[in-house]
């Protein structure tokens, strides 16, 4: 039995109190659960708050993205050692907009995967195919080869920990998510993946996550299917209510 993942992922949205406030209301309600795992990834500027607040608490903290070095002349980014340091646990890789907006390559995504399990971080990374390429019926041969170079030359153990999001772009953001049954055919060509790059036994561990337009009215479904152990979501974790639905709807699975 895989334990779900429902992570939020905030994107660039609110302020400092809007932040404050969810977690406020966020924090305690969040269950200690062995079917759910709760986290936040929220902009950089309200991580170091966002950790001191959770602290014993089942609500872990995340960030969006990072650099894969260490240290060095690179304006603008951020290191593993930085989120570490500041006691973040997880880290968004590979998510489509940084893919799309910001130019980020496999290659890239790769040597992030890396850095994270160097510094303690457990990495979420993101795969999914445009609407372009679904129409073309190229969505299972581009989300293997994400996969594949996202994986590449980490441990077995590495790899189990890895968790994967799949994200179709064109269901990102629109109100238009993928059917239950699209969803979990992409996350089980996912995990056939896993289990002949890695192992058996790593597919059956590894968590899939989907991402698109989720929202309390069709997670359960979404969580129900057979290969699909959690959510990535963007809109309907900014409020509290609604994150603490979906979290509550992973318990249930
Ligand atoms: O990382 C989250 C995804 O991009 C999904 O965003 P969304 O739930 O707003 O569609």
């Amino acid at each position: 039995m895989r334990k779900q993942v429902i992570a939020g992922n905030w994107k660039m949205n609110k302020n400092h109190r809007e932040a404050e406030d969810f977690i406020q209301t966020a924090k305690n309600e969040v269950p200690s659960s062995d079917q759910v795992e709760s986290v936040i990834c929220a902009p950089f500027p309200f991580l170091q708050k966002l950790v001191e607040e959770t602290e014993g608490t089942s609500l872990k903290i995340g960030a969006q993205n990072m650099h894969f070095e260490e240290s060095g002349a690179f304006t603008g980014e951020v290191s593993p050692v930085m989120l570490k340091e500041l006691g973040v646990e997880y880290v968004v890789l590979g998510h489509s907009e940084r893919r799309e907006i910001f130019k980020e390559t496999d290659e890239e995504v790769n040597k992030k995967v890396h850095a994270a399990f160097n510094h303690g971080l457990t990495p979420i990374v993101c795969v999914g195919e445009s609407l372009e390429q679904r129409e073309a019926n190229q969505t299972m041969d581009h989300v293997e080869a994400q996969v594949k170079k996202a994986l590449e030359g980490l441990t077995d153990e590495q790899s189990q920990q890895v968790i994967i999001a799949y994200e179709p772009i064109w269901a990102i953001g629109t109100g238009r998510t993928a059917t239950s049954e699209q969803a979990n055919e992409v996350c089980t060509h996912i995990r056939k993946v896993v289990s002949d790059f890695v192992s058996a036994g790593v597919a059956e561990a590894v968590r899939i996550q989907y991402g698109g337009s989720v929202k309390p009215a069709n997670v359960d479904e979404l969580l129900s299917q057979s290969d699909i152990d959690g959510a990535l979501v963007g809109g309907a974790s900014l409020e509290a209510d609604s994150f603490l639905k979906l979290v509550e709807a992973g318990k249930h699975e």
